[in-house]
Formats: structure tokens, sequence, C-alpha cells
């Protein structure tokens, strides 16, 4: 378990004190993948830097599992970063270093015989699917394949907790993805807490657990993936889900007039999913219980998370007052969260 305690740091400089993170408490237990989200500046690398101990808090303690970061120095704290794996945006590799002498680096700084450590960066090539390009150079991969050798050197000692700082901003989508992917696998299989530090909703969405969502040096939301995004509370959070769940869809009032605006018939509804419910046959049991209604589709989005699917769908339904009560009435047996925002 990591846990941050009442952690502040700030730092002095030539304008003033600037307080980089303020008083922040978390709590990120074993095997989960804790994200952590924040535009440039909101103090996410300074963060990073106390939990691999580049940094020391002004006031607070950080604990990794059991050991306070605070009371580590020399040998003590050096073993202790060899524990902890980073893997970053612009991946760090050694240029003139083949995939499996890369891996194979920090087991040699570790001080690990070459036979063995040979024999873990072989497994360590296959675990990441690098079979076949172990002696390549940094230069002849793409960057994700690049980025696979970050994540299997990463691993190579044993970490405790693996920190990703911004590891796939520099990849396109498809690739952010695979890399995404591939570090949700290695939490599964090793059971290895991930540390996900980034400015992109979308790697949060599909791997977290938890999220902590940072400004101006202070955690200003946390919760498991699926509530925040479900009910984001503080503005920029709702900025953040917007984003990913539509970058178009930065005010949720500006669609609503929008769609009040395109179907001024009717009754317009807006539907939000979560869990299992968005396998739910919505629409067919709808026009099947109530045929003479209208009903149709006019904007949507479901997305999934480590805990099921969220997401808002608008139908506008035309017909009679008694069928549009009973479709109502329906959706709420079904126990879908349905708000009329419109009845003309
Ligand atoms: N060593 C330092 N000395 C002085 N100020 C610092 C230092 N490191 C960070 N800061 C300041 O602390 C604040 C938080 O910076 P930090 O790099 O942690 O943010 P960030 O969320 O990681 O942003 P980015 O993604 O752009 O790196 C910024 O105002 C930054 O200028």
């Amino acid at each position: 378990m990591i846990e941050f305690k009442d952690v502040t740091k700030t730092f002095n400089t030539k304008e003033g004190d600037l307080t980089a993170v303020s008083d922040v408490n978390l709590t990120i237990e074993d095997g989960e993948i804790y994200g952590i989200v924040g535009y440039s500046g909101a103090g996410k690398s300074t963060l990073v830097r106390m939990l691999n101990g580049l940094e020391t808090p002004t006031t607070g303690e950080i604990d990794i599992n059991g050991d306070k970061m605070s009371t580590l120095s020399g040998s003590a704290l050096r073993q202790k970063r060899q524990k902890i794996g980073m893997i970053f945006q612009h991946f760090n590799l050694l240029w003139s270093r083949t995939v499996i002498q890369n891996i194979m680096f920090p087991l040699e700084v570790a001080g690990v015989p070459r036979k063995e450590r040979l024999e873990k960066a072989q497994n360590l090539v296959e675990l990441v699917g690098l079979k076949g390009r172990e002696h390549a150079y940094p230069s002849e991969l793409s960057g994700g394949q690049k980025q696979r050798v970050g994540v299997a050197r990463a691993l190579a000692n044993d970490p405790e907790i693996l920190i990703s700082d911004e590891a796939t901003s520099a990849l396109d989508p498809q690739t952010t993805d695979e890399v995404l992917d591939l570090l949700l696998e290695i939490n599964k299989r090793l059971n290895l807490s991930i540390v996900l530090i980034t400015h992109e909703m979308h790697a949060i969405r599909k791997i977290c657990d938890h999220v902590a969502v940072m400004e101006a040096g202070q955690v200003v939301e946390q919760g498991t993936v699926f509530e925040v995004f479900r009910n984001p509370k503080q503005e920029i959070t709702k900025r953040f889900v917007n984003e990913e769940v539509d970058p178009s869809l930065t005010d949720t009032n500006i669609i609503v007039d929008d769609l009040i605006k395109s179907y001024p018939n009717g009754m317009i509804i807006q539907l939000v999913f979560h869990g299992d419910q968005a396998k739910l046959p919505i629409v067919s049991e709808i026009i099947h219980q109530y045929p003479e209604l209208q009903v149709s589709i006019i904007e949507g989005s479901i997305h999934q998370t480590q805990e099921g699917a969220i997401g808002t769908l608008y139908l506008q339904l035309i017909g009679d007052a008694d069928s549009l009560t009973g479709a109502t009435e329906l959706l709420k047996k079904m126990r879908v969260e349905t708000e009329v925002i419109h009845h003309d």
C-alpha cells in the first residue's frame, strides 16, 4: 500500500515560496491502477518525484509498503528506489544499446550476475511482446515498441510499484491503447500496483480503478473512476470527463439547448447508464411496448471503464401523452436514470 499523508512541497524560488503540492492525502491499495490527472503545472511531476524519492516533502510523509520514504537514505534509499519502476513520455532508453541490453541495464546496476540477467531480460522481452526484436536498437523501433522496452526495463528489478509518467502522451491513439492494454495485462498478471500520471482522461478511463484530480497542487477530487465519470463534482473534473466522453461536449447546457432547437417536437429525454444497464435493449423495449411512439436516438455515447460501461443517450419521443408517460415509467422500471429535458 502507498500512502501520502498530508504531503506538501514548497520550493524556494527567486520570486518567493512556491507550493507545488499542497496537503495531499492519497491511499493506493496493492494491485490497483491509480490515476493522477491534472493539467500542466498541477503538481503531478513533483508528486511523482517525491514518490520515487527524488524530492522530499517539505511536510508530511510518504509510506510505501511500510517504509517511510523520508527516513530512508544512502543504500537503503537506493535499494528502495530500485523497487520503483518508472516509464516516461520520452522513453529514456540508451540509444547505443539494443533492446535486450537496455532491459538488462538496471540488473547490471543492481549487480545481478550475467546469466541471470540475460534470462530475466529474455522473459521480459516475451512479456512485453518484443520477441524477435531483442537485438534491434531503439532507433529501429516504433514509439509503441520503444515504450514496451521502457516497460520491460522498469520491471527488471521486480518493482513494488510501477509509475507511468505521461508514458503515452507522445504516442498516437492506437499505440496509446496498445501500451495501456499492456499495462493492464501486467497489472493483472503480476498484481503490480501502477500509478498512472497523465493529462489524458482517456488513459484513466481505460485502465484505472481509482483517480485523483489535481489542480494547483491540490487533490480536488478523488474516487473510483466509475463514480468520478458518472458524477464529476468539481468544474475541472467535469472538463476532463467531457473532453474524454466527447471533446465537443464542454458544456452540457449548450448541447441541451442545441438539441431542443433541432428537435422542438415531442419529448426529449436524457438517459444515463452505468454498469450492465448499458446492455439493456432499452430502445427496442420502448418501441415494443409503445408501437405508436416515434422514437429517435439524437445524441449519445457509451464508454467502457474497468468497472463497467457509463454513458448518456438522448432520445426524442413523439406521441400521445399516455404513451409518453408510459415510456418514461418503463424506463424507471428498468432502473435507467431518466430526465425529461424538454416537453413541447
Ligand atoms: N524544482 C522546482 N523549483 C521551483 N519550482 C518548481 C520546481 N519543480 C516544480 N516547480 C513548480 O511547481 C509547480 C508544479 O509543477 P509540476 O512539474 O509538478 O507540475 P505538473 O503537473 O507535473 O506539470 P507538467 O506536466 O507540465 O510537468 C509549477 O508551478 C512548477 O513551476
